[in-house]
């Protein structure tokens, strides 16, 4: 009997299983695709490698006629080949990680029976509690030739882009992808059933990033809901109701993806779901007393990401070895977009209570220096002059929006920051002025 059975070897599962093995808990972890889950195999590494291949060329374009002499051109094969060598092996990696730590890892398909054990490859195993760390897959359309839409994983195993693209939705999933395309020479269109708005990001922000885009030549559609595909000789026909219609080498979609559940047969212990997830109560319990859930497969507002994941994974190693009483709550959040140009975003930007304004950032030295034609952020404060939120856009938007979380976590005012000493040409000596 182990002391836990956690299901699904994700960032959140993985980190689990460390955080209790270390803790003196006899772990078992089980896995039924890649080792390290959807982030270092189809995700977040994989993805920001071959942006940063995406981001050099753009930075060397930025200085062209400045002393950079020569156009780079993006390959993406050879592109994708750089990402083949050094984020595949990660999965060996996480996998030997498990084995050398001492826990047992579990390879297949995981299954709760009616007497609340898992069971897998027909093997019953028992185990003290339970974590079901399963994760999200994409979320596929329902009409006509669905099969032949393409989802995240099989662009990332493309070996060749076809002239034309098209993504569906307007999430980072088709924004970062429709930018990797695009950089390697494939044309790209980006369809939004809406219109283009992205996500929970601030409008104005967010319309800088689309205009970002669009000045590189991606093409976005908006109000169009696609009905139909059909396969034709070199590619697909998509069409909507109202006689849209696109002839395209490929179609990738991006719009969302749902819980990780159809294997687990939770019907048989009673464990609560909705359209979006596990429900699990403050403590990540699910309605079965000896099952726990966390990550991506959860129904939650707190975003579905990969240090999400491993914040709740240290709260359950703690709550779980008796070390955490209270229930779980989360700091702010970062959530960003990336590209040579990025769209980040922390707290909140909007509110009678709170005084918010907006820098154009381009005359600043930070983005002169790089020559950045797009930098802009908009920075909330509260009435004692503590930064609340911002929502931010230029090449440098990742490292900015993690200082002002610290900053606003921290809750440190304009007077405070104006007492600290921090390298300069950097964006951390921006800070103070944002206020
Ligand atoms: C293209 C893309 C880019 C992304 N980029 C970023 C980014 O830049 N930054 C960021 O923070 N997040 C990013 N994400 C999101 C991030 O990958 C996820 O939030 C993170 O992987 C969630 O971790 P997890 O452990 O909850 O689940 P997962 O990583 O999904 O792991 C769950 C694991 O459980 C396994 N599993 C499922 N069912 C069973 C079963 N019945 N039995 C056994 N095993 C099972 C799955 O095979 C999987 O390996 C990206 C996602 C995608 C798709
Ligand atoms: N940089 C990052 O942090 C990063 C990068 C990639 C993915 N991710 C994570 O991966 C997950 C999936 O991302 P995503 O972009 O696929 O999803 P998303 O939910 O963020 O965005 C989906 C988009 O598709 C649209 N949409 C939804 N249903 C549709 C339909 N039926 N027809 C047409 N459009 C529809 C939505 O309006 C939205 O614009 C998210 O949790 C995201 O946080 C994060």
């Amino acid at each position: 009997m182990f002391d836990l059975l956690i299901i699904g070897a994700g960032p959140g599962g993985i980190a689990l299983a460390h955080h209790l093995n270390q803790a003196g808990k006899k772990v078992a972890i089980v896995e039924n695709d890649k080792w390290g889950g959807t982030c270092p195999n189809y995700g977040c590494d994989p993805t920001k490698m071959m942006m940063a291949v995406v981001e050099a060329k753009k930075h060397a374009e930025w200085l062209q006629g400045q002393g950079i002499v020569g156009e780079p051109s993006v390959k993406w094969e050879e592109m994708r080949a750089r990402k083949l060598n050094l984020t595949d092996p990660y999965e060996k990696e996480m996998l030997k990680g498990l084995e050398k730590a001492g826990v047992t890892t579990i390879y297949g398909t995981a299954s709760f029976n009616r007497n609340g054990d898992v069971v897998i490859n027909e093997k019953t195993y028992q185990a003290k509690q339970y974590v079901i760390a399963t994760g999200s897959r994409p979320k596929n359309l329902a009409i006509k030739g669905s099969e032949f839409l393409k989802t995240s994983n099989d662009f990332l195993a493309l070996p060749h882009l076809p002239s034309h693209m098209t993504f569906l939705g307007m999430g980072p999933v088709s924004l970062e992808l429709a930018q990797l395309a695009h950089a390697a020479g494939t044309e790209v269109t980006i369809i939004s059933r809406h219109e283009a708005k992205i996500g929970h990001f601030d409008q104005e922000i967010g319309d800088v990033f689309i205009a970002s885009l669009k000045s590189e030549g991606i093409e976005f559609i908006e109000n169009v809901s696609i009905n139909q595909v059909v396969q034709k000789d070199e590619g697909y026909q998509i069409t909507d109701s109202k006689g849209f219609e696109l002839e395209t080498g490929l179609v990738v979609l991006g719009i969302g993806r749902g819980a990780n559940l159809k294997d687990l047969a939770l019907e048989n212990v009673e464990v609560a779901v909705n359209a979006h997830g596990i429900e699990v109560d403050e403590f990540l319990r699910t309605t079965h007393p000896k099952i726990y859930a966390l990550g991506d497969v959860l129904s939650k507002t707190e975003g579905h990401l990969t240090p999400v994941s491993s914040f709740e994974s240290a709260y359950l190693a703690r709550l779980l070895t008796g070390k955490e009483e209270k229930a779980i709550t989360y700091p702010v959040i970062p959530s960003l977009i990336f590209g040579p140009t990025k769209l980040a975003q922390v707290g909140r930007v909007s509110g009678e209570d709170i005084k918010v304004k907006m820098l154009d950032l381009t005359s600043w030295y930070t983005y002169k220096r790089i020559n950045a034609p797009f930098a802009k952020i908009k920075i909330a404060v509260n009435d004692r002059n503590e930064l609340v939120g911002a929502s931010t856009v230029s090449p440098l938007a990742d490292e900015v929006i993690n200082l002002l979380t610290v900053m606003i976590q921290q809750k440190i005012s304009q007077a405070q920051a104006e007492r600290m000493i921090l390298g300069y040409p950097t964006v951390a000596s921006d800070l103070e002025y944002y206020y």
